[in-house]
């Protein structure tokens, strides 16, 4: 259960009436529940309570530095993707040992930051990035320890946009040849090999792929020992889901989920490294939106929201699902409407003949599980301002992002000097 209740007719995260906020804050805004993501973060700690373990929250799925710094004061590290996001993790108060750096293709400039950090581990993902950080390292007088991320061909099932431990993807290295690679890794200067990684996709229903993948690398950890590697480190990355569609899906518990780490993996005696993004955050959040127009077309009803795909593009990028309520109660009949965003694309679509109670002009709807790859993933298609992002804890709440003024967002150093004349 999440902290977005209903209680009189009315929609709540958890004190607040959502109605209250938006009449403050003003609509489209995001809406986080600080209890929800304690909660989350202990479902899993307490999951992995008797190990050697190691919660990096994977902070791309949401990097507002509130939400950061609320898993971090539980004790969540980091996973991070460039020094963005190192940066973020740090000053939110992650501490450099408790950050690893995932990522295809760090930058020269991006791994002398992190090594001037002293970071737990580079999750590092080729041969050409293994040497270029050998040669920062060196020529810093660094160490940089390093984990390879293993590419181990298993299908994730998931949306082929967010696959990303298939033999064809761009990530990793292909487990088939790992040996040799972790040999050449241990003969180079500046790296201290220390562990293996893997994350095979995002947004899993199911737990077999996951144990497909760890039976794969438990193997692999034995044969790098037998070849003389100390791996002392196993970074199983994030991809559990989460239920976007009560309905519909099922995925596995946390606590299933660590069982079955434990049991395929768990006798390595290895620190446990996990990097959920996704099943902390996203079920925290809503969007908040509200109806400008009903519009009745041809043979189709259109909800058009103030909320559009620049502001959450999940449903058109991937064709995501996301429960969308209205915000206050009603007994009328569902009907069936196209629920839209105003901008000038027909992908602009958040939901096609969704059964909802009618709504009118003015009414609140709220998206659901909207807390991870939503305000990350926004831009200012159509010269719409980034939405603010708003932070509720108990029965206060805070604005973490405000809305830009368009003076921000119109860039209005944008004319060169001969365009002025
Ligand atoms: C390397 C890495 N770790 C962790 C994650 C977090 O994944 P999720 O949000 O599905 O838990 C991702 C994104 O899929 C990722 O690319
Ligand atoms: N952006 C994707 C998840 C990507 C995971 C990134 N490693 C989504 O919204 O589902």
């Amino acid at each position: 259960m999440d902290h977005f209740g209903f209680a009189q007719g009315e929609m709540y995260v958890e004190g607040l009436r959502v109605s209250e906020i938006a009449e403050a804050v003003g609509t489209p805004f995001y809406c986080y529940s600080t209890e929800t993501l304690v909660r989350h973060y202990k479902v899993f700690s307490d999951a992995f309570a008797q190990n050697d373990f190691l919660l990096c929250y994977a902070v791309k799925a949401n990097t507002n530095q509130a939400v950061i710094k609320t898993l971090a004061d539980q004790g969540a590290g980091a996973d991070v993707v460039s020094e963005g996001e190192m940066r973020r993790a740090l000053l939110a108060g992650v501490s450099p040992e408790k950050i690893v750096y995932s990522g295809v293709a760090k930058t020269e400039g991006e791994m002398a930051f992190a090594l001037g950090q002293g970071i737990l581990q580079f999750n590092v993902e080729s041969e050409p990035e293994l040497e270029q950080l050998s040669r920062i390292a060196t020529s810093l007088g660094k160490v940089a320890a390093i984990a390879f991320r293993i590419n181990p061909d298993v299908d994730a099932r998931t949306h082929a946009k967010i696959s990303t431990g298939k033999a064809e993807n761009k990530f990793g290295v292909p487990w088939t040849r790992a040996r040799e690679i972790y040999a050449r890794a241990a003969k180079l200067p500046g790296i201290k090999v220390q562990g293996v990684d893997l994350h095979i996709g995002s947004q899993l229903t199911e737990l077999a792929p996951f144990e497909e993948a760890f039976h794969r690398i438990g193997q692999l950890i034995e044969d790098l020992r037998a070849d003389g590697h100390e791996i002392s480190v196993l970074d199983l990355g994030g991809g559990l889901g989460i239920p976007y569609e009560q309905a519909g899906e099922q995925p596995p518990l946390p606590l299933d989920y660590a069982e079955m780490v434990k049991r395929v993996v768990g006798h390595l005696g290895c620190k446990i490294v996990i990097e959920p993004g996704r099943l902390l955050v996203g079920n925290a959040g809503i969007l908040v939106s509200k109806v400008i127009y009903v519009k009745e077309g041809e043979n189709r009803k259109f909800l058009i929201l103030d909320a559009a795909m620049n502001d959450l593009i999940r449903p058109s990028m991937y064709d995501a699902y996301h429960e969308i309520v209205p915000v206050v109660e009603s007994d009328a009949a569902p009907e069936p409407y196209d629920i839209v965003g105003p901008v000038c694309e027909t992908g602009d679509t958040f939901a096609r003949g969704r059964d909802i109670a009618p709504l009118k002009g003015g009414d609140l709807v709220a998206m659901r599980s909207a807390g991870a790859y939503g305000a990350v993933m926004a831009s200012t298609y159509n010269t719409r301002p980034l939405v603010p992002e708003v932070l509720v804890n108990g029965a206060e709440y805070a604005i973490i992002r405000p809305r830009p003024s368009y003076d921000d967002i119109i860039g209005l150093d944008q004319i060169p000097a001969w365009l002025k004349e």
